[in-house]
């Protein structure tokens, strides 16, 4: 909870909303079931010429919060410097991060990378130290205490060079040879076809075998998660990489970058724009709800890439996002006007801050028709990210949300063939059975047979994904398995294992094949010996 305000997340956000609106729901009912496409839903609100002064007045009425101040900049470095002092050098690395993002003269912002950078030396993080160091003279860091800042790139430069050198985990690469004709992130082994039952689904073009990749996607767009759970002030919003010294988009402090590079790609393609309604969208709508602004920056980058004719399945332009299935009019109308009517809201926010429509006059209806669209192939597609952290133990944090191309032709078996893990925001699918030429290659949209009963698991089916699972163990009704898969702990890997092994009304060998052989890679992949 901050500041005693109840913190929701978005699902219960958005139940509270149709609580809410319902008693105007019922009144617009009959008028809004006939809006059949995005773009009316949208003009349902839209063209309300009271519904929009007052969304306009509300928003003239916010006070947007402060995104740069160098006073508040430098609060949060003296209290990074507390706890640098007190030896709590992930706080004040935090801290130093969270002055860098508001401080707004160059003094300020070198003053902060130069405090960081003490930090991170004493973190054994030699290079960013470096990076920082020479961040903090390139903003003019005051001459008389750069004696010390010189003494400590000393230092770090003998360091970082006579250290070990760190084993950096790679990411699989597709070797040229072995490259997709016609799908650029795929391997030689599959292919893309179209049925009705399954619409489109992934193909074995030959046989494969456990453990050999079968696609290596990157996602057309990602959004860093402000999950309770993680921290946004060691990744990358651009490509969700971890970075210990991140750096800040000049004009707001919430969005922050590994490198420059990421940081010049991310503002000329979308952040110029989304950086505009950034301080308004919270006090709007009482939430910061990421699918909104995920659709916002997939809805910018339509609107700004270049035309790319070529035949290939891409993972890098937006004709493949615009056929992703959104299962646009499945959900309960009066979830379809609450969720419309907020988008509505943000898009007057958007209309008013960023002027965009100046820019793209031609677009504006096809704007509000794609901005509710992306929701819905969020709602369908999109992936979470986890990154896996050392530390002592290993555990697990949301890092954001992505959104992949070829992934999204993967349909959903409770006992999947393949399985997918990612290096940062890089998806690496292999298969984790034996798949013969001709089978179709499933993933696991959550739910393994053994997490959940059928009944549980064909429900979340029906509602998040309106298909029905006709995969073995749901035909065979497998039972759960009282484990929960928690391939953090070897010892437990064993008992799962030798549990799997010993009870005979438990799943078949080649089962347990997979589950061995998958988390022998996982554990590659962590160990970085994969
Ligand atoms: C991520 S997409 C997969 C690609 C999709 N088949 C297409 O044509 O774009 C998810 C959607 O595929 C369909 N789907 C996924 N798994 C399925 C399955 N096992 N059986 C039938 N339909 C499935 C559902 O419509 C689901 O909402």
């Amino acid at each position: 909870m901050a500041d005693g305000k109840k913190v929701f997340t978005d699902s219960e956000f958005v139940e509270l909303q149709i609580e809410r609106y319902r008693p105007r729901y019922l009144k617009d009912e009959s008028e809004f079931k006939k809006c059949t496409t995005n773009a009316k839903r949208m003009n349902f609100f839209l063209n309300n010429e009271k519904e929009v002064a007052h969304i306009k007045s509300k928003i003239q009425q916010i006070k947007p919060h402060v995104t740069k101040s160098d006073v508040r900049a430098s609060e949060l470095r003296k209290l990074g410097n507390v706890q640098f002092q007190n030896k709590n050098g992930k706080d004040a690395l935090k801290l130093y991060t969270q002055s860098l993002s508001f401080a707004k003269s160059d003094e300020e912002v070198s003053f902060a990378y130069g405090n960081r950078s003490a930090a991170l030396f004493g973190l054994g993080l030699y290079e960013e130290c470096l990076e920082d160091i020479d961040r903090a003279f390139k903003h003019g860091y005051s001459e008389s205490r750069s004696a010390k800042l010189f003494k400590r790139k000393e230092d770090a430069t003998k360091a970082y060079s006579s250290r070990k050198k760190v084993v950096k985990v790679k990411t699989y690469e597709i070797p040229q040879s072995e490259m997709n004709p016609s799908i650029q992130s795929a391997r030689n082994c599959i292919e893309i076809q179209t049925n009705e039952k399954y619409g489109r689904h992934i193909v074995a073009s030959r046989d494969i075998a456990i453990g050999e990749v079968l696609a290596v996607d990157k996602p057309y767009a990602v959004e860093l998660q402000a999950d309770i759970s993680s921290d946004p002030f060691l990744f990358c919003c651009e490509c969700l990489k971890n970075c210990y010294n991140v750096i800040p988009c000049r004009n707001c402090n919430e969005a922050l970058y590994c490198t420059e590079a990421c940081k010049a790609k991310a503002f000329q393609n979308y952040h110029k724009y989304e950086c505009l309604i950034l301080p308004y969208v919270e006090e709007l709508l009482g939430i910061k709800f990421d699918f909104w602004l995920f659709s916002l920056k997939i809805t910018l980058l339509a609107m700004t890439e270049e035309k790319n004719d070529e035949t290939m399945y891409r993972s890098d332009r937006y004709k493949e996002i615009s056929e992703l299935e959104g299962h646009s009019n499945a959900d309960p109308p009066e979830k379809t006007y609450v969720w419309t009517f907020l988008s509505a809201s943000i898009f007057i926010l958007i209309k008013e801050k960023i002027k965009i429509f100046k820019e793209f006059e031609v677009f504006e209806e096809k704007f509000k028709e794609l901005f509710l669209y992306h929701q819905q192939v969020l709602k369908v597609n999109n992936v979470t990210i986890f990154s896996w952290h050392k530390n002592g133990k290993f555990y697990t944090s949301v890092t954001g949300l992505a959104l992949y191309s070829l992934y999204s032709l993967f349909n959903h078996s409770c006992y999947p063939n393949t399985f997918w893990n990612t290096c940062g925001s890089t998806m690496v699918v292999r298969a984790n059975l034996p798949i013969k030429k001709g089978e179709q290659c499933f993933i696991s949209y959550g739910p393994y047979f053994a997490d959940d009963d059928k009944t549980e698991r064909q429900e979340r089916f029906q509602t998040l994904y309106r298909f029905t699972c006709e995969c073995r163990a749901c035909q065979e009704n497998w039972p759960k398995v009282t484990f929960s898969p928690a391939i953090v702990d070897r010892k437990f890997i064993k008992q799962v294992i030798k549990k799997l092994t010993e009870n005979q009304a438990l799943p078949p060998p080649r089962y347990i094949l997979s589950l061995r052989k998958g988390l022998e890679i996982a554990y590659g992949i962590l160990d970085g010996t994969s």
